[in-house]
C-alpha cells in the first residue's frame, strides 16, 4: 500500500514535471530547447567532445573572407527566421522581400543529412571601450559552428560548402544594390580612416532615359553587356576581368546619369570614391580592395582630385583656433588629421588600380569623369587602363527626341524641324534642354514646352552670335595691332638704314 502511495507520488511528480515542461515548450519552445541543448552540450562535452569552427569576418584570404562571411550571414538569416522567430528584417524594395539576419548571442540550429549543428553569431568589442560618437571600426564579428566531433568530416567536407553555395544564392536573390561613398571616420584612438558607408542605390536613369546619339548609346550598351558576360574570355586571354571608362564633356551633359544607367543595366553596386578624402596610397588601396564584385568604382572630376591637392588648407577663423586650443587630445588629433594633406599620388592611384585590377577575381568597372580631358595625364587614361573614352557633348537632335519621348510622350511634332535646325546652330547641354522641355504646370501643353525650348534655343543662338562677333572683333583688333607694331618697327628700321643711325631700344 505504502509502495503504491510512493509510486503514485513519484508518478504525479513526474506528471507535474512533464506538464510544466510541455507548457514551457508551448510558450517558450525555442528558447527552452536551445537552453537545454546548450547546457547538455557543455556537460556531455566532457564525454563526447564537440568541435567548434569559427568564421571570422576579417580572417583568412582577403578576398574570400568577406564572401564567406556574407554567404553564412545570408544562409543563417533565413534559418534564424525559421527557428528563432526573432527577426531582424530589412525591407527590400518596398516590401518585395525581406532580408533577415541573425541576432548576436542568438543560437540557430540546422540539420544536414540527419546531423544536427548549432550556429551562433558573436561580436567582440575592442578591449578599451569608451563612450564615443566615432564608428565601431575595431568591432570583430564572427560565426561559430558547433558539431559533434564524430560528424566533423561530413561537416567540413560537405556541409560548409553547401552553406556557402546556398548563402550566396540567397544573397543574390535578395540583393539590394547600394551606393557607397567613402567618408572620413575615426577609430577608437582618434586616427582618421576613410571607410565606405552605403545607402540604397535607387537612381532611376537607364539607357532608355539617356539622351544621346543613338549609335553611340547602342555601342556603349553592347560593350557593357559583352564585358559582363565575358568571364571565360578574360580567363582565356589572361587578363583581369575589368574595364575602364573615361567619360568626358561639359557639365550637364549626362556623365553622372550615364554611370547610373551603366550600373542599372548590369545590376552593379556603385562606389563613389572621393579621392580628396583619402589620406594616403595605402588607404586608397584598402578602400579599393574593399569593393565587391559586380561594382562600378567612380572617380568624378578626376582632373580636380588628381592634382591630389587634398592639401586645401582651410582658412581658420579665430573661433576655430580657440575651439582647437580647448579641445581634448583625441579631438585635437582628429583636427590635426583633417588638416593633413592627402598624400595620394598619381603613381599611387595607378598602382592601386592596376594592382587591384590584376588581383581581384570578380568583374569590376572603373569610371573616371572629367570636364577637361585635355588636363589629364596621358598615363592615367591610356588604353588598357581606360579602355573606352566616351565624349558626352551638347544636345543633338537624336538626344532631343529621347527627351521628347520621355518628357512629353511624343515621337514627332510640326516644331521638330525648327528645333533640329536650332540644335545644329547652338550648343545647349542636355541638362538645359531637359529643363526647358519639362512641363512647369499641369496646364502646360506639349506645344508650350516645345515653344519654350525654341525660345531658349533662339536666345542661346543670339548669345552665341554676339559672342562670336565679339571674338572676331577681338581677333581683328589683335591682328591690326600686330600689323601696326610690325609696320612701326619696319619704318623705324628703314629710317635707321637711310640715316645710318643706330637706335638702341
Ligand atoms: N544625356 C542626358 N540624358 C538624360 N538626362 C540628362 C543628360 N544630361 C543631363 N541630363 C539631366 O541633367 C541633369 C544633370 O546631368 P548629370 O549630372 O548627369 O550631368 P554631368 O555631365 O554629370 O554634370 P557635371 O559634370 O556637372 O557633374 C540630370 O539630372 C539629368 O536628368
Amino acid at each position: 500500500m505504502v509502495m503504491m502511495g510512493e509510486m503514485w507520488n513519484l508518478g504525479s511528480t513526474m506528471g507535474t514535471l512533464m506538464l510544466v515542461y510541455t507548457l514551457f515548450r508551448q510558450f517558450f519552445p525555442h528558447h527552452l530547447q536551445l537552453y537545454f541543448e546548450k547546457y547538455f552540450r557543455k556537460v556531455s562535452g566532457f564525454i563526447y567532445p564537440y568541435v567548434e569552427i569559427t568564421f571570422d569576418e576579417f580572417a583568412g584570404d582577403f578576398f574570400k573572407r568577406n564572401e564567406a562571411y556574407s554567404a553564412i550571414k545570408s544562409y543563417l538569416g533565413d534559418k534564424s527566421s525559421a527557428s528563432a522567430k526573432r527577426l531582424k528584417a530589412n525591407v527590400v524594395k518596398d516590401t518585395e522581400s525581406v532580408v533577415l539576419s541573425m541576432d548576436y548571442n542568438e543560437e540557430v540550429t540546422d540539420k544536414f543529412e540527419g546531423v544536427k549543428v548549432w550556429w551562433s553569431a558573436n561580436r567582440t568589442l575592442p578591449s578599451t571601450q569608451r563612450i564615443s560618437w566615432f564608428s565601431d571600426d575595431d568591432e570583430k564579428r564572427s560565426y561559430t559552428l558547433t558539431v559533434h566531433k564524430r560528424h566533423r568530416e561530413l561537416i567540413t567536407r560537405s556541409y560548409i560548402g553547401y552553406v556557402l553555395k546556398e548563402g550566396k544564392e540567397r544573397a543574390t536573390r535578395n540583393r539590394r544594390r547600394k551606393l557607397y561613398s567613402n567618408n572620413p571616420s575615426h577609430d577608437w584612438h582618434g586616427y582618421r580612416r576613410s571607410k565606405w558607408s552605403d545607402v540604397p542605390f535607387e537612381h532611376p536613369a537607364t539607357f532608355d532615359t539617356l539622351a544621346m546619339d543613338s549609335n553611340l548609346k547602342e555601342e556603349i550598351k553592347n560593350d557593357l553587356i559583352k564585358f559582363s558576360t565575358a568571364k571565360d574570355y578574360y580567363v582565356r586571354i589572361g587578363k583581369a576581368w575589368k574595364r575602364g571608362y573615361l567619360l568626358y564633356g561639359p557639365p550637364g551633359t549626362g556623365k553622372s546619369s550615364m554611370i547610373a544607367a551603366m550600373a542599372n543595366l548590369l545590376d552593379y553596386d556603385v562606389y563613389d570614391l572621393e579621392l580628396t578624402a583619402v589620406k594616403e596610397n595605402a588607404e586608397l588601396r584598402r578602400l579599393l580592395l574593399d569593393t565587391s564584385n559586380k561594382s562600378v568604382v567612380v572617380i568624378e572630376d578626376i582632373d580636380c582630385s588628381l592634382d591630389l591637392t587634398g592639401q586645401r588648407e582651410r582658412n581658420k577663423t579665430e573661433k576655430d583656433k580657440k575651439d582647437e586650443d580647448r579641445s581634448d587630445p583625441i579631438t585635437k588629433k582628429i583636427k590635426e588629421d583633417e588638416k593633413t594633406e592627402s598624400k595620394v599620388t598619381l603613381s599611387g592611384l595607378l598602382n592601386c588600380i592596376d594592382g587591384l585590377w590584376s588581383s581581384c577575381g570578380g568583374e569590376r568597372i572603373i569610371v573616371f569623369t572629367t570636364n577637361y580631358v585635355e588636363k589629364l595625364d596621358p598615363a592615367l587614361i591610356r588604353r588598357g587602363r581606360m579602355d573606352k573614352h566616351i565624349e558626352l557633348s551638347y544636345c543633338c537632335f537624336d538626344a532631343f527626341k529621347v527627351f521628347a519621348k520621355n518628357y512629353l510622350e511624343i515621337d514627332s511634332h510640326s516644331l521638330f524641324g525648327e528645333i533640329e535646325t536650332l540644335l545644329g546652330e547652338t550648343e545647349m547641354t542636355p541638362a538645359d534642354v531637359a529643363e526647358n522641355l519639362m512641363p512647369k504646370s499641369n496646364n502646360d501643353e506639349v506645344e508650350t514646352c516645345l515653344s519654350r525650348l525654341i525660345e531658349a534655343l533662339n536666345d542661346a543662338k543670339k548669345k552665341k552670335k554676339a559672342e562670336d562677333e565679339a571674338r572676331l572683333m577681338a581677333e581683328k583688333k589683335e591682328e591690326e595691332n600686330k600689323e601696326v607694331k610690325e609696320n612701326g618697327v619696319a619704318t623705324a628700321a628703314d629710317e635707321v638704314k637711310e640715316n645710318g643711325v643706330t637706335v638702341s631700344h
